[in-house]
């Protein structure tokens, strides 16, 4: 018989889950997304529930990989919250599975995963495609997002210099009193990313706010707000001058007004570089349009899973 399902709270997920060992694995389950092979990765376009009364969304992400026995989904909801709002502008649950009976096995916060798989792919976003003399990281935007982006890009690289735009004083300040490293405060986006290396956007804007004349060429930028086929981070300009890469072709084509309404071509996935099927242009002027994957949120509560499991054994 099954054995009841475990709820794993936020704090557990916040111990056992590590970038050191997430990083690998969202890797590996990135080349196998993008090998197309069912018996890897089956993960569809996540399903997208309007909440109109509430401006939000609830996003279903299942996934199945046959040949790691993992059954997954994430429920996400996520909403345009007006400024000043107290709400949380996300919020996530992972329920792990067993695919051979259909049992639920563990429920877990997915905050964390969130914010944590967005920041590693991100991160692996900029190893791949960053300038080896990467210097200069901005990053647009102070929230959950943006905080995860720090901590990752931090451990992994050695920037001289990390700058953070938010539109207010107080959203900067907060945000320089959460990291535990050095942080230029910008209020300008123009300033701020001038001559950067590598930009960040995690924000939830609606309307372009980074402009292709204030990039630098050969910049990378990891454009991870604007999960909307409506809503926009990068305007057209760059959006057209850079070599395009996203997580999931289509999931870009379903959701991202950046790449929809500007009409720009999609280069590559990310996995389709791991799988050395589709090259780097670390010399280009990259963008890499992030939509967010049930496969990323399945490693993650795989990973969580596994170690609680074997820590659970030993009390
Ligand atoms: N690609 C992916 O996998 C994921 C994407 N997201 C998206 O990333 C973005 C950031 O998420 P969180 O950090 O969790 O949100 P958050 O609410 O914690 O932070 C949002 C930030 O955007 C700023 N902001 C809000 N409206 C703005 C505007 N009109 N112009 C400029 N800045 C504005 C806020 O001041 C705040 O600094 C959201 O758009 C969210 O939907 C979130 C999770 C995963
Ligand atoms: O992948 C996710 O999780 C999300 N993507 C876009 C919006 C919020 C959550």
């Amino acid at each position: 018989m099954a054995e009841p399902p475990v709820v794993i709270w936020k704090h557990e997920v916040e111990r056992w889950l590590r970038y050191k060992e997430l990083i690998p694995r969202l890797e590996e389950a990135l080349g196998k997304f993008s090998s197309r092979d069912s018996a890897e990765v089956i993960q569809p376009v996540r399903t997208t529930l309007v909440l109109q009364k509430h401006n939000g969304f609830m996003g279903l992400m299942p996934t199945y990989m046959e040949k790691d026995a993992v059954l997954c989904t994430k429920f996400v909801c996520f909403y345009k919250r007006e400024d000043g709002s107290t709400l949380p502008s996300t919020q996530a649950t992972v329920v792990l599975l067993d695919p051979e009976y259909g049992n639920v096995k563990a429920v877990m916060d997915g905050d964390i995963i969130t914010r944590m798989r967005t920041a590693a792919a991100s991160a692996i976003s900029a190893r791949l495609l960053m300038r080896p003399d990467a210097e200069v990281l901005t990053i647009l935007g102070t929230g959950n997002q943006a905080l995860s982006h720090y901590d990752v890009f931090t451990e992994m690289f050695s920037f001289k210099e990390v700058r953070v735009w938010s539109r207010t004083t107080e959203g900067v300040e907060r945000f320089r009193h959460s990291v535990s490293g050095p942080v230029m405060p910008y209020v300008s986006v123009e300033e701020a990313v001038r001559g950067a290396d590598v930009i960040v956007t995690v924000t939830r804007c609606t309307e372009p706010v980074l402009f292709g004349q204030w990039v630098k060429p050969g910049a990378h930028v990891a454009a991870v707000g604007a999960c909307r086929p409506d809503w926009r981070e990068l305007d057209d300009v760059l959006m057209k001058e850079a070599v395009v890469y996203t997580d999931s072709r289509e999931g870009a084509m379903t959701e991202s007004g950046d790449v929809i309404l500007s009409g720009a071509d999609i280069f590559a996935e990310l996995g389709e570089v791991i799988n050395g099927t589709k090259p780097a242009y670390r010399e280009k002027t990259t963008v890499f349009k992030s939509l967010g994957m049930g496969v990323e949120d399945a490693v993650s509560a795989k990973l969580i899973f596994d170690q609680w499991k074997v820590n659970a054994n030993k009390s």
